[in-house]
């Protein structure tokens, strides 16, 4: 019976990426709305490293895997990002996933690749692999049937419109420079941007009005990239997908002007950095809204002494930590973290610890974002010695929250 059959976990040749993408969009439940999209799709994973679940000849799951770079505090390093994972429905919860999660990390630690990320479509899938939720933003809504009411003077400079096919070379080396300065930023190519940025029908709003692009300043102040909605029965919408700014001056006039387009009566953003300083500069925050918070990236760990070395640390910090990892064996045990602002060294060690907690809580807390000090709290992470999360908050700290922008 086919229920009873042993899946095989491999590569996905690309001899095989039609198959591939009519399993894609049979788990997600689409189809392509034009022979473009579908292009775009299939290019897409065939730049991607692929693994896939076989039953017999059969290719009933796929994992494709972007080939990223993600910025950390005071650094870099190679994150493959997961995308595309689907199961057949007729083979859900047989192990699929989980087979190609295996491989995949198999293939990472071969390559030395110490991290992996993705977006999850369900919250409860990918913990147990390990991914934690390393970085977060929020939803907001701006009434803006009236003025935005400030409490600060926005910057009074001029604002210009960007041809979308200008804006890569304009705004790529500023979004760059912003990635030094946050932890979980993707690096962006030209396509990327092109492709996923400034893509003149919206993926998800077909509705919607191509991408406008608003610069301030020259050189470059900040930015914004949002896109309009004019609704026949009710106020039109203003979606903003991107806000970069050098100073509060210039957020709040690059606010003020999203909130004064006319014929539209309301901003919404998604997935704002959790230090947005419009919440607080804003005069009324009944006019301000908070709607929800997002968890955005995931990470995973793949080798947590190699990760924790490569970003720099706030204050010094001398802990024994107890991993517990239930994929990846050489990361588990007690291992001795001794950090400074020069550098990190995490060596096995046979002292008692002073914190336990799985790797997924170390992934939540490495780019700065969830403090251990919460996951104590919650009883995720056991604190044995007192004081030693307040130690490590603070060595992990970072100026700025880690954000990210760039789903997949
Ligand atoms: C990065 C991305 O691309 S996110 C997109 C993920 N894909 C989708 O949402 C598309 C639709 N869904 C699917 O294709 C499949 O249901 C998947 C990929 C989510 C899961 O694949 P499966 O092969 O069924 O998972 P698998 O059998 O390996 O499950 C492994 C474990 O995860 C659990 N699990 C799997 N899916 C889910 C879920 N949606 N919610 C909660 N737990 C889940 C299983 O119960 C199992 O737990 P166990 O080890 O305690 O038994």
């Amino acid at each position: 019976m086919e229920h009873d059959s042993v899946l095989r976990f491999g590569e996905v040749p690309e001899t095989r990426l039609d198959e591939a993408l009519a399993l894609a969009y049979l788990a997600f439940h689409t189809t392509p709305e034009d022979d473009a999209k579908r292009k775009h799709h299939y290019d897409t994973l065939r730049e991607c490293a692929r693994v896939g679940a076989y039953d017999g000849d059969r290719l009933v799951g796929l994992m494709a895997t972007y080939d990223f770079t993600l910025s950390l505090p005071g650094g870099e390093l190679p994150a493959p990002g997961l995308t595309f994972v689907s199961v057949a429905p007729t083979h859900r919860r047989r192990g699929a996933l989980a087979g190609m999660i295996a491989e995949l990390y198999r293939r990472l630690g071969e390559a030395n690749v110490p991290l992996a990320c993705l977006w999850a479509s369900e919250d409860a899938i990918y913990g147990r692999f390990g991914f934690g939720t390393s970085t977060r933003g929020f939803t907001v809504e701006i009434d803006s049937s009236r003025p935005l009411a400030l409490r600060i003077e926005p910057d009074g400079r001029p604002l210009r419109l960007v041809a979308a096919a200008d804006a890569p070379a304009l705004l790529g080396p500023y979004y760059e420079r912003t990635r030094a300065e946050r932890g979980g930023r993707m690096a962006r190519t030209e396509a990327w941007w092109r492709e996923e940025w400034l893509v003149e029908k919206d993926e998800e709003d077909a509705s919607m009005s191509p991408p406008r692009i608003v610069a301030l300043g020259e050189p470059l102040a900040g930015y914004v990239i949002y896109r309009t909605k004019k609704d026949n029965d009710g106020p039109g919408l203003v979606r903003l997908d991107e806000l970069e700014a050098d100073t509060p001056a210039v957020a709040a006039a690059l606010w003020r002007y999203l909130a004064s387009i006319d014929l539209t009566q309301k901003v919404t953003a998604w997935g704002r950095p959790f230090d947005d300083p419009l919440l607080h500069f804003c005069a009324d925050r009944d006019q301000v809204r908070v709607t929800g918070v997002v968890p955005s990236l995931r990470v995973r760990l793949i080798d947590v002494p190699a990760a924790l070395r490569a970003r720099t640390w706030a204050a010094d910090v001398d802990v024994v930590l107890d991993i517990r990892d239930g994929q990846l064996p050489a990361n588990a045990g007690h291992f001795r973290l001794t950090a400074a602002p020069d550098g990190c060294a995490y060596e096995p060690t046979d002292a008692p610890a002073d914190l336990s907690m799985d790797v997924r809580e170390l992934a939540a807390c490495y780019l700065g974002d969830t403090p251990v000090r919460e996951l104590v709290r919650a009883s995720l992470v056991t604190e044995h010695t007192a004081g030693a999360a307040a130690t490590l908050d603070a060595a992990l700290h970072t100026e700025l929250a880690p954000h990210t922008m760039d789903g997949f």
